[in-house]
């Protein structure tokens, strides 16, 4: 295997490296389709990715998400032309097979079942609008990262949505924030203090 490849989610010190990727039109493999490969193809549409769910059966949601829907067992071949690929069947020799065929194909894999095996882990997220907080605990315990998650949802109301979106469109227009939009942002933040 190669050294690079040998650096585990969770198995040194060092730590993942946290990031925000543009999807928007890439194409995401999903394999499997129960509760977890749901959870992640719905983070996956909100990010505009084109999804491919790879399972024998597929719930109407999934389909209603999916690009693409091939109704049978993963096989070898189904990560060529994906951008990064989940693994999310409850096997892990079938969820071992699509991580090594992301190896082989250079495409980052993400492997439900095991935080050491995979390329990336998703963080625990909360959304208002635009902005996003992402918690990880890069996989010592998801739990945790879900708990401190729902502790921050009562902190961001649904007003830092509109906040964000006004903030965007000021930045994109290159003009400053006015001064109602600065106070207003103030007045936000203050409230976070716990
Ligand atoms: C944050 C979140 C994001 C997401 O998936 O969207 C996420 N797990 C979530 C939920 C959750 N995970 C688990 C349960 C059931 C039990 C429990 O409650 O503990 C639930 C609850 C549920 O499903 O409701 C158990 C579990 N998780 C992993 C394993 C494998 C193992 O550790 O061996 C097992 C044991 C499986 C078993 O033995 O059955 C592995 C991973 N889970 C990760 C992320 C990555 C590390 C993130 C980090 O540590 O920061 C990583 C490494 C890989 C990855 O998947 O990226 C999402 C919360 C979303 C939210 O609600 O906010
Ligand atoms: N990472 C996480 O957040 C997290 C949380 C809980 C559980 N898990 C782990 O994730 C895995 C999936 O959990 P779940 O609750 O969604 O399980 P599940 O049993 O509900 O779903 C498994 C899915 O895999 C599909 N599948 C089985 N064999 C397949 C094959 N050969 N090819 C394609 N698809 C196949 C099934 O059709 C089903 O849709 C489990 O291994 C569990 O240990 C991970």
């Amino acid at each position: 295997m190669d050294a690079t490849r040998e650096k585990k989610i969770g198995s040194d010190n060092s730590v993942l490296y946290p990031v925000f990727m543009n999807l928007r039109g890439r194409r995401c493999v999903v394999v499997g389709a129960g509760g977890v490969a749901s959870r992640k193809a719905r983070r996956l549409l909100q990010a505009q990715a084109e999804v491919v769910v790879v399972a024998p059966e597929v719930s109407p949601e999934l389909e209603g998400i999916a690009h693409e829907v091939r109704r049978r067992p993963y096989r070898t071949g189904d990560l060529e032309g994906a951008f990064i690929a989940f693994a999310a069947t409850g096997s892990r020799e079938v969820n071992e097979a699509v991580a090594r065929e992301g190896r082989r194909l250079g495409v980052p894999v993400n492997v439900a079942d095991d935080p050491g095996g995979g390329d990336f882990a998703l963080p625990s997220a909360l959304r208002r609008g635009r902005l996003q907080v992402a918690v990880s605990t890069g996989g010592a315990s998801p739990a945790l990262a879900r708990e401190i998650r729902g502790r921050l949802e009562g902190l961001f109301g649904p007003e830092w949505a509109g906040i964000v979106e006004e903030l965007w469109r000021a930045r994109r227009d290159g003009r400053a924030p006015d001064e109602r939009l600065q106070e207003e942002v103030s007045r936000c933040l203050s409230r976070l203090r716990a």
